[in-house]
C-alpha cells in the first residue's frame, strides 16, 4: 500500500465560483450543485487494478476537486507516468453527474478491458445496464489502453451508449474545475479556436472518420503528419432515436491546449523520429552483418545454426508423412477393390439366383410337360389294353362256346355209342334168350321184341341216368385210386371241385403262420395242416382287390393244378369263401431269388448253370404245354436249399401264365425283363419266357441287368430292348465263361424265331457241363448235345400228349 497524496486546488474557491460555474454550464433546467465534502478521501473502490475508489452517486457536488496532476496536465507541466495515481472518472449523463476516484496502480493492471469493467462496477449496482463503454479526457480524447491512464490526465469523461457533446465537455470540465481561471481562459480560447477551425475545415465528417482511429495517445498518436484536429475525435454514440446521429465536437475547448502542446510534441517527435531512424540504421547493419555470418556458416534463414538432429527428425517425419500418405492411398485404394468386388459379388450371386430361378422355372415346365404326356401315354395305353382284353374275353368267349358245344357234341357221340352197345348187348341177350327159348323158352320171343322196342322208345330217357351212373363210376374210381395213392398225395381237384366254404372251415383244417411274401392281390404264409403237421405255404387272395381281374386266379389255378413237375410249385388245394380264395402250396422254405441275388450280388457260373437248367426245365414243362408264364422275374422263382447245398429253383405265380393258341398282344409283364416283341406288339408266344431267361441269367452272373436306363427312364429302357442293345461290361464280365457268353447271346435275340427256346437251353454246351465246359471233351459234349435234344423232343411230344388227354378227359367228363 502507498500513501494518496490529494492536492486539491478547487477546493480553496468553491464557494465564489458559484455564479460563474451556473453561468457557464446552465441552461433551463440547470440545477444548482451542492458543493462541500463531495470528496471521500477514506473511501477506495476495490478492483484488480484499481487500489481504491470512492463512489459519488449523484451526491451534491458530486464532482471533487481535481487532482494535481490533471491540474498539471493543465499547465503543461511533465508528470511520471508509472506511478500509482488517483484518477477521476466522471460519468456523462444527466446532471448531477457521478463520478468515483481511482487509485490505480500500474502493475497490477491486467487489461484495459478488466479496467474498464472495475470502473463500471464502480459507479454502483446498476453498473451492468449501464456500463462505462469508453472513456475520454477533458481535452477529448479517447483512452485506448492502460497506458493513457498513466499520462497527464487525472480526470476522464466515462460514455455509455449516449452521445458525449461538446457541451457535455464544456459542463464536465467547469464541474471539474469550478474556480480555475483557467479553465475560463480555455473556453474562451476553445470558443476562438473553433470559429477559427470550423471557417477552416470544408469536411469535418471526413477528417474525424479519418482520425478517430487514433487516440492521439500511444505510438499512433505521435506521427507528424497527421492532422491536429483530429485529437478532438470524440464518442459519437448510438443513433438518436430519430435516427440521426450527433456529431458534434469539441474542438474549440482544446484547440489551445493542443497548439500550446503541439511544439513541444512536436520537439520530441522530430528527437524520436531521429532516434528511430538512426535504431534503422543500427538494426539493418546488424541484420546484413548477420546474414554475411549465416551465409558462410551456412546457417538457415532463421538465423539459427542448422541442428543435425532436427534435420534428421524432419526428414525421417517427412518420410513417415510419406508412408502415412502412401498407406492412406493403398487402404482407399483397397477400400475400393474390395467395394467393387463386393459389387460385382453381389451382382453376381444376383444373376446366379435369377439364373437359378429361370432354370428351375424352366425345369418345373418341363416336368410338368413330361408328366402330361406320360399320364397321355399312360392313357392310350390303357385304352388299347381295354381293347385288347376285350377283344381278348369275346375270343376266349368264343372258344369256351365252341368247346362246350364240342364237349356236347363228343358227349352225344358218347351217349349215342354207349346206347348202341347197349342196345347190341340187349340185342344179343335177346338173341340167346331167343335161343333159349328155342331151346324152351319160345314163349318169351314176343316179349323181347317188345322190350326191345320198349328200349328204343325209352332211350333218350335212359341216356341221362347212364351219364349220371358213369359219372359216379368216374368220381367213385378216383376215390379208390386215391386210397391207393397213399395219405401224402393229395388229389388235385378241378375248378368245379373247389370246395365253397367259410373261413372258418379253412382255419379249423390249417394253422396260419408267418407271413412268407405278398403280391398286389394276396398274401402267401406259412401253414400247417393241423391233423398232418406237414407245412405248406397258403396263398390268400383278396376277392375284392381281385375285381375285374378274377381270370387271372383263374388262368393260374387252371395251369398249376395240371402242373407236376420238380421245379414247378405244387397247388394241392382251393377253398374259396365269400371273400377270399385260399389256395395251399407246396412250401419252399429259401424265400425268393430276388433276396438271394441281393444277398450274393451275383453268383458263380456253376451255380447260374445249375439255376437255369432248373428254370428251363420248368419251362421245358410249361412250353411243351403250350403255357406261357409271361411273369418271370428272380421274385418268381424259389428257392429251394438242397441238402448238399446246392440251390433248385422251383417256379412260382403263375398269375399271367397261358395257354398259347394263338400270337398274344396283351402288353404285360416287368420292364427289365419284358421281350422286344411285347413292346413292339407285333403277337409274341412262349419265346418271350426264353427272353426272361437271358436277362436272367446274365443278372446271376454279374448281379445287374442287361438292359438299363441310367435316369431310370421306361422310355429309353424300352428303346434299348427293342434295339437289343447291351454288352458284357468290363471287368464284370472280364472272367466270365465265353459259354455262358454264348448262352446269352443266343437268349438275348430280338428276332424271336431265332432266339433259344427251353430246349435249345438244356442242350447248350454250359448247362451241359453245369457251368463249367473246362474238362468237357467237345465230341462228349455234340453227343451229349444230340441225346440231350432226342429225349427232350420226345419228352415234350409226351407232356403235350398226356396234357392234351387230360385237358380232353376233363372236358369229357364236364
Ligand atoms: N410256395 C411258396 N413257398 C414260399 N414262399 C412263397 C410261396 N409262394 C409265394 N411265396 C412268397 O410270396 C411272394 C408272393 O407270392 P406270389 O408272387 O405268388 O403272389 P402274387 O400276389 O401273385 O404276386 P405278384 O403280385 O407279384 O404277382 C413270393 O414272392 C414269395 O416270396
Amino acid at each position: 500500500m502507498f500513501e494518496v497524496a490529494y492536492y486539491n486546488p478547487a477546493r480553496h474557491h468553491q464557494h465564489d465560483n458559484l455564479d460563474n460555474e451556473q453561468n457557464y454550464t446552465q441552461g433551463p433546467n440547470y440545477r444548482p450543485r451542492m458543493y462541500g465534502n463531495a470528496f471521500h478521501p477514506g473511501r477506495f473502490f476495490q478492483g484488480k487494478g484499481i487500489e481504491g475508489a470512492q463512489h459519488h452517486r449523484r451526491l451534491p457536488g458530486a464532482f471533487g476537486p481535481a487532482s494535481r496532476n490533471s491540474y498539471l496536465a493543465h499547465t503543461g507541466e511533465s508528470t511520471v507516468p508509472l506511478k500509482p495515481k488517483v484518477i477521476t472518472i466522471v460519468r456523462n449523463g444527466p446532471k448531477p453527474r457521478n463520478n468515483v476516484k481511482i487509485l490505480l496502480n500500474r502493475r497490477s493492471v491486467q487489461s484495459f478491458e478488466q479496467l474498464m469493467g472495475d470502473i463500471s462496477e464502480a459507479f454502483g449496482p446498476k453498473w451492468k445496464t449501464n456500463k462505462v463503454r469508453k472513456l475520454f479526457t477533458t481535452r477529448g480524447r479517447e483512452v485506448q489502453g492502460v497506458a493513457d491512464f498513466f499520462r497527464d490526465d487525472d480526470v476522464f469523461i466515462g460514455v455509455g451508449n449516449e452521445p458525449l457533446t461538446e457541451h457535455d465537455v464544456h459542463e464536465i470540465i467547469e464541474e471539474v474545475y469550478p474556480d480555475s481561471p483557467y479553465a475560463k481562459n480555455i473556453m474562451k480560447d476553445f470558443e476562438r479556436q473553433k470559429r477559427k477551425k470550423l471557417a477552416q475545415v470544408k469536411d469535418p465528417v471526413k477528417d474525424i472518420d479519418a482520425d478517430k482511429r487514433d487516440s492521439g495517445f500511444g505510438e499512433g498518436s505521435d506521427g507528424s503528419n497527421r492532422d491536429p484536429d483530429s485529437e478532438f475525435v470524440l464518442y459519437k454514440g448510438r443513433p438518436t432515436e430519430k435516427g440521426k446521429r450527433r456529431n458534434e465536437y469539441p474542438r474549440d475547448l482544446e484547440v489551445a491546449m493542443r497548439l500550446d502542446k503541439e511544439k513541444e510534441k512536436a520537439a520530441h517527435e522530430e528527437k524520436d523520429r531521429v532516434r528511430r531512424q538512426r535504431m534503422k540504421m543500427i538494426d539493418a547493419e546488424r541484420r546484413a552483418q548477420e546474414e554475411e555470418s549465416r551465409k558462410k556458416r551456412q546457417v538457415p534463414d532463421d538465423g539459427k545454426v542448422e541442428d543435425p538432429f532436427k534435420k534428421m527428425k524432419e526428414q525421417r517425419d517427412k518420410e513417415r508423412e510419406e508412408i502415412r500418405k502412401r498407406k492412406d492411398e493403398e487402404r482407399k485404394k483397397q477400400e475400393e477393390d474390395d467395394k467393387t468386388r463386393r459389387d460385382e459379388e453381389r451382382q453376381r450371386r444376383e444373376k446366379d439366383k435369377i439364373d437359378r430361378e429361370q432354370a428351375e422355372a424352366a425345369a418345373r415346365e418341363r416336368q410338368a410337360a413330361a408328366e402330361k404326356e406320360r399320364a397321355e401315354r399312360e392313357r392310350e395305353k390303357a385304352e388299347r389294353r381295354a381293347a385288347r382284353d376285350k377283344e381278348k374275353e369275346q375270343k376266349e368267349q368264343e372258344a369256351r362256346e365252341k368247346e362246350r358245344e364240342l364237349k356236347e357234341k363228343v358227349n352225344a357221340e358218347k351217349r349215342e355209342k354207349h346206347h348202341s352197345e347197349k342196345q347190341e348187348k340187349d340185342v344179343k341177350e335177346t338173341e340167346s334168350d331167343k335161343h333159349g327159348k328155342e331151346r324152351g323158352h319160345g314163349e318169351k320171343d314176343d316179349k323181347v321184341k317188345e322190350v326191345v322196342t320198349e328200349r328204343e322208345d325209352k332211350n333218350s330217357e335212359k341216356n341221362d341216368k347212364i351219364i349220371a351212373d358213369n359219372k359216379e363210376k368216374d368220381n367213385k374210381e378216383a376215390e379208390r385210386r386215391k386210397k391207393k395213392t397213399g395219405k401224402n398225395r393229395i388229389v388235385r381237384k378241378t375248378k368245379l371241385e373247389r370246395q365253397i366254404s367259410n373261413d372258418n372251415h379253412v382255419l379249423a383244417k390249417y394253422e396260419l403262420g408267418r407271413t412268407l411274401g405278398d403280391g398286389n392281390f394276396a398274401i402267401v404264409r406259412l401253414s400247417k395242416m393241423k391233423a398232418t403237421g406237414v407245412e405248406y405255404a397258403m396263398k390268400v387272395i383278396d376277392k375284392p382287390k381281385l375285381k375285374g381281374k378274377e381270370h387271372m386266379v383263374e388262368n393260374e389255378i387252371e395251369i398249376m393244378k395240371d402242373c407236376n413237375h420238380p421245379n414247378i410249385v405244387k397247388l394241392y388245394e382251393e377253398y374259396e369263401t365269400s371273400d377270399k380264395i385260399y389256395l395251399v402250396m407246396e412250401l419252399v422254405k429259401g424265400g425268393d431269388l430276388f433276396d438271394a441275388i441281393t444277398q450274393s450280388v451275383k453268383f458263380g457260373e456253376v451255380d447260374s448253370a445249375h439255376m437255369v437248367k432248373d428254370l428251363c426245365s420248368a419251362l421245358f414243362y410249361l412250353h411243351s404245354r403250350i403255357i406261357v408264364h409271361r411273369d418271370l422275374k428272380p421274385e418268381n422263382l424259389l428257392v429251394h436249399r438242397n441238402k448238399d447245398m446246392t440251390i433248385s429253383l422251383k417256379l412260382a405265380d403263375f398269375g399271367l401264365a397261358m395257354d398259347v393258341k394263338e400270337a398274344i398282344y396283351t402288353v404285360c409283364g416287368t420292364p427289365t425283363y419284358v421281350a422286344p416283341e411285347i413292346l413292339s406288339e407285333i403277337g409274341y408266344g412262349l419265346e418271350v419266357d426264353m427272353w426272361a431267361v437271358g436277362v436272367i441269367t446274365y443278372i446271376l452272373l454279374c448281379g445287374f441287368p442287361p438292359f438299363r436306363s441310367p435316369d431310370r427312364n421306361q422310355t429309353e429302357l424300352f428303346e434299348f430292348i427293342k434295339a437289343g442293345e447291351y454288352e458284357f461290361l468290363s471287368p464284370y464280365w472280364d472272367n466270365i465263361s465265353s459259354s455262358a457268353k454264348d448262352l446269352i447271346e443266343h437268349l438275348l435275340v430280338v428276332d424271336k424265331k431265332r432266339r433259344y427256346t427251353a430246349i435249345d437251353v438244356l442242350c447248350h454246351p454250359w448247362i451241359l457241363c453245369g457251368g463249367d465246359v473246362s474238362g468237357m471233351d467237345g465230341a462228349r459234349i455234340e453227343e451229349l448235345k444230340k441225346t440231350s435234344r432226342k429225349e427232350l423232343e420226345t419228352q415234350a411230344a409226351l407232356n403235350l400228349e398226356s396234357y392234351q388227354k387230360m385237358k380232353e378227359k376233363r372236358a369229357l367228363t364236364g
